[in-house]
């Protein structure tokens, strides 16, 4: 029996693992880890364990007992194969039309599709989340962000080709996917839901409706989960389905984040040690593994797990490297932030500079929260970085490419969906009242649910004001200019009259 199948664990605490009086035990299994807390008297804070290919292991924190390990983990191990074993039984298929939903977040295809995509983007709750009383501010706001923007996002975008490349990519992986899934004897038909720009989500759930599809696997782009990528695309389809009696009705699942696959892990280690052959002494470069940021507040505010994952993520690769005896030195930062608000640490360009200023003289570049090349990699990474990094004393620069459709990443993602067909329809598998770090698998609105359920109101990103501030001011400089321009804002909602009405920018929609 292999390991790697979906493991479903519903009951609460297993007698094996019966906690002290009071406290408070429960399990969870989002699609290939099982997960176990126990209360904080008990001595242990919390044990995860992780089903990866044939073998089950052992991920503990700092505060968990050494030997009540090793005790633990040899029960849950025999736990997990016989659970494992009643899933796999279950019927996966039958005579239903089975769809898979890819979601992403699209880009501009022309320069003129650069302000009405920064418009969508800027207009989303999930990434701009205004406070309820301003809530009816939210597009002129994103209207405002995204005409100020445009000039420079539009600039990027001309730099590398006149639009992203990301619906050209993002189709080409949904047609090797059907053809992956085919070949293992699942017949499905895949479509490409974006969150900004064409597709959008809306139209392909309309040709899931048309195709009459009875059971779909929602499977984010992302590897690694966060509100502002997967989580806004689902608040998205939370609101589509709940309005449509067909898809009310329609059996589905997510699989929220798949950063801890072994098939994606291998294929990113593929990829990274490849790219090593490139440099003239491989075990002396750094391995830069830069992420896309998302603001600090998402994190410790709203319990975004994006950074656990991500960290996860990187140790994951790296133990895969290690395997292979590639041992060198890493370090993984975040990239691309917008507005005043402070955004994940430490910084890509920072740490750029910091590492030449260091002696670092080789560094390769792996992007590792998106699975397509885009403005992101094509631009920022391989012009701007690179630019700083030789200008900072590094001498050798790499970057290894993005997935796209690597055949063994395309294969993986194709287990991913055969393995959460069982569990389409069915109840989710974790405890919604848990506060974890880690997404389970689930239908949109158990995963709703199971993170960022009070939607807490996260301080507003807004980029207007970015220009040559100093970095210590520009967090209360932001905030004191984001409450006038509300203010103004306000009055010119209220009054029909001023500035933005005299650029022509309101009202919006003529
Ligand atoms: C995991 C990936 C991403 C996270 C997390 C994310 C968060 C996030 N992004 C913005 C603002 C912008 N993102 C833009 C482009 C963009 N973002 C991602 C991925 C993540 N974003 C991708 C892949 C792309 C590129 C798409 C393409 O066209 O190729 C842009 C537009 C480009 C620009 O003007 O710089 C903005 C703006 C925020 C605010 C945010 C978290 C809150
Ligand atoms: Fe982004």
């Amino acid at each position: 029996m292999n390991q790697s199948m979906n493991i479903r664990i519903q009951s609460p605490s297993p007698s094996l693992l019966l906690p002290p009086a009071k406290c408070s035990s429960r399990w969870r299994c989002p699609c290939l880890r099982v997960q176990l807390e126990t209360c904080a008297s008990s001595n242990l804070s919390k044990m995860s364990l992780i089903s990866r290919g044939s073998s089950a292991w052992c991920k503990i924190q700092p505060m968990f007992n050494e030997s009540l390990t090793k005790m633990y983990s040899s029960q849950i191990e025999v736990l997990v194969t016989s659970r494992a074993q009643e899933v796999s039984d279950t019927p996966a298929v039958g005579d239903d039309k089975i769809g898979v939903l890819l979601l992403n977040l699209g880009g501009p295809e022309t320069l003129e599709d650069v302000q009405p995509f920064l418009f969508n983007l800027f207009a989303d709750p999930d990434i701009i989340r205004l406070p309820r009383l301003f809530r009816f501010l939210q597009k002129p706001l994103a209207k405002f962000i995204s005409v100020a923007r445009a000039p420079k996002s539009k600039e990027g975008y001309a730099s590398i080709g006149g639009g992203s490349p990301l619906r050209q990519i993002t189709d080409a992986q949904a047609e090797e996917l059907r053809k992956a899934l085919s070949e293992k004897n699942v017949l499905a038909k895949v479509y490409v839901g974006m969150r900004y720009w064409h597709p959008f989500t809306e139209e392909a759930i309309e040709q899931i409706k048309l195709d009459r599809i009875t059971k779909l696997v929602v499977l984010p782009l992302y590897p690694q989960f966060s509100i502002s990528t997967s989580g806004s695309s689902l608040r998205l389809l939370e609101s589509i389905f709940r309005e449509d009696e067909y898809l009310v009705n329609m059996q589905h699942t997510v699989i929220p984040s798949w950063y801890q696959r072994e098939g994606y892990i291998k294929a990113m280690a593929d990829l990274i040690e490849k790219q090593l052959t490139n440099f003239d002494r491989p075990k002396e470069v750094m391995i830069f593994f830069s992420a896309h940021g998302v603001p600090v507040a998402y994190v410790e505010e709203a319990g975004d797990p994006y950074k656990a994952e991500m960290e996860e993520c990187v140790d994951l690769i790296m133990e895969e490297l290690e395997k292979r005896r590639i041992n060198n030195a890493y370090t993984l930062a975040y990239q691309s932030r917008v507005g005043p608000v402070e955004w994940l640490k430490p910084y890509t360009d920072d740490t750029i500079i910091e590492l030449g200023r260091k002696g670092v003289k080789s560094l390769l570049a792996v992007p590792i929260s998106f699975v397509s090349e885009h403005i992101e990699t094509l631009e920022e990474i391989d012009v701007e970085y690179k630019e700083l990094a030789l200008k900072s004393g590094i001498e050798k620069w790499g970057r290894v490419p993005a997935l796209c459709c690597e055949p063994t990443f395309i294969s993986d993602l194709a287990d991913a969906v055969i393995e959460s067909l069982p569990y389409v329809g069915a109840m989710a598998v974790s405890n919604l009242e848990a506060r974890q770090s880690l997404v389970p698998l689930g239908s949109v609105e158990e995963l709703l649910a199971a993170y960022d359920s009070q939607r807490r109101e996260l301080p507003p990103l807004v980029t207007v004001w970015e220009w040559g501030w100093t970095k210590s001011a520009e967090t209360w400089n932001g905030r004191a200019a984001m409450l006038a321009v509300l203010v103004l804002l306000v009055l010119e909602v209220t009054t029909g009259e001023g500035f933005l009405h005299q650029w022509g920018l309101l009202p919006l929609f003529r």
